[in-house]
């Protein structure tokens, strides 16, 4: 096992990351101090619980905890108010006290929803990270949670840290190939905007990574999290470069909401957003090489970076009127200077964007 620590003073925490950890759960809840008195809540999704929510209900309640687990629905539509209140309905008849923790066992769906319940019910309780899928070593780490709106993604939400990531990547076997691509989106951003290495490590060892290559995918995964680490210690609740974990969201998110939640994957809407940016930068002056090197890396991973010609121009651009970096009336993008340096550039023309948009529909690959 391996463990990095994002480093938050008192609210600091560690990420274990290995293989064989889900059944090293409760040992972790003991020492994070949560109390055996206090009944737990996991939430897991439907793909996820046959899996592995037996091992770790079974490994809590040997322990002496009692447990209660809620299952939602697997995919990108239970990210919402209504499953979030539900969530909140079976946390309250299973008598989860002020010393309580809700565990989070699934991809970055289960996450962004269990830590929105851990938020805010009762104003704040415990909250574990148990992520099972390769892009939740994004989403697993840094404490953004949320549901979405329909208009908008991450639309209701708070920081919310975890008291632990418990990274068991065993699990990650079982995930489609599409979720693996998916995943690996993420992985290539954090090259993308700050370590131009591991982002053309990530072009060369593509397909290892693709077949997960334990070898690889631990590497990888590891230097995900240590970047996004770092990021998150620097600038918890985005004020400066937290922003750039953002490259590729502004137009992802908008593909995301126009679409319908869960018709792109959110890796695969990051990718095409990156794409975008890419373009975006070419249109401001950078190099075109930035470009043509993001496409190779994305199509690499097996990657959309085509935008389908049924998307909306008008409705993407106002979906991005959403986008939190959206403020005063101008559009705020993240544009990479070259391949591992990303600037936060303001007031981008409305007019580049739709150029960029129609750009996205002609350019890459068909996939
Ligand atoms: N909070 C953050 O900082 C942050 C960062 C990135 C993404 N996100 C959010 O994360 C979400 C996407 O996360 P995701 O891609 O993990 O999606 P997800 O949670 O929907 O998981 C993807 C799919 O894989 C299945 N699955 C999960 N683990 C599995 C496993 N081990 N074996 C087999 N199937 C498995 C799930 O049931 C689901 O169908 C989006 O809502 C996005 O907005 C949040
Ligand atoms: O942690 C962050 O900060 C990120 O931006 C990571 C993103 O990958 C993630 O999708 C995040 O949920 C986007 O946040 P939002 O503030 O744009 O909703
Ligand atoms: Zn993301």
């Amino acid at each position: 096992m391996r463990s990095i620590t994002v480093e938050l003073g008192e609210r600091s925490y560690p990420i274990h990351i290995g293989s064989g950890l889900l059944r090293d759960i409760s040992q972790h809840c003991v020492k994070a101090g949560f109390p055996l008195r206090s009944p737990l809540l996991i939430v897991s999704d439907s793909e996820v619980a046959p899996r592995y929510l037996p091992v770790v209900e079974a490994a809590l309640r040997r322990e002496g905890y009692a447990v209660v687990s809620h299952v939602i629905p697997a995919g990108e539509a239970s990210k919402s108010l209504a499953v979030y209140e539900e969530v909140i309905t079976t946390a309250i008849q299973a008598g989860l006290d002020r010393s309580s923790a809700v565990l989070a066992l699934g991809g970055g769906v289960v996450g962004d929803l269990a830590g929105f319940v851990a938020a805010t019910y009762m104003r704040g309780i415990g909250f574990i990270q148990i992520p099972t899928t390769i892009l939740a070593h994004d989403s697993s780490v840094g404490g953004k949670v949320a549901v979405n709106h329909p208009l908008a993604k991450n639309m209701i939400g708070a920081f919310y840290q975890p008291s632990l990531v418990l990274y068991d990547l065993d699990t990650l076997s079982t995930l489609p190939p599409r979720q693996v691509s998916s995943g690996l989106a993420e992985v290539v951003k954090h090259g993308l905007i700050l370590d131009r290495d591991f982002a053309y490590w990530c072009l060369e060892h593509a397909s290892e990574l693709l077949s997960l290559n334990t070898e690889a995918l631990g590497y990888a995964l590891e230097r995900g999290c240590a970047i996004k680490a770092q990021v998150v210690s620097n600038d918890e609740r985005e004020h400066g470069q937290r922003a750039f974990l953002n490259l590729g969201h502004t137009i992802g998110h908008a593909i995301e909401a126009v679409g319908g939640y869960g018709v792109f994957l959110h890796g695969e809407a990051i990718a095409i957003g990156m794409a975008g940016s890419a373009l975006l930068a070419a249109k401001l002056g950078r190099e075109r090489a930035i470009y043509e090197d993001t496409i190779a890396m994305l199509s690499a991973l097996s990657l959309p970076m085509k935008l389908p010609a049924e998307y909306s121009e008008d409705e993407l651009m106002e979906a991005m009127m959403h986008d939190k970096k959206f403020k005063e009336g101008k559009m705020t993008f993240i544009v990479p200077d070259s391949i591992g340096a990303v600037s936060i550039v303001n007031d981008v023309q409305p007019s580049a964007v739709r150029e960029v948009l129609a750009q996205l529909k002609k350019e890459g690959s068909p996939w």
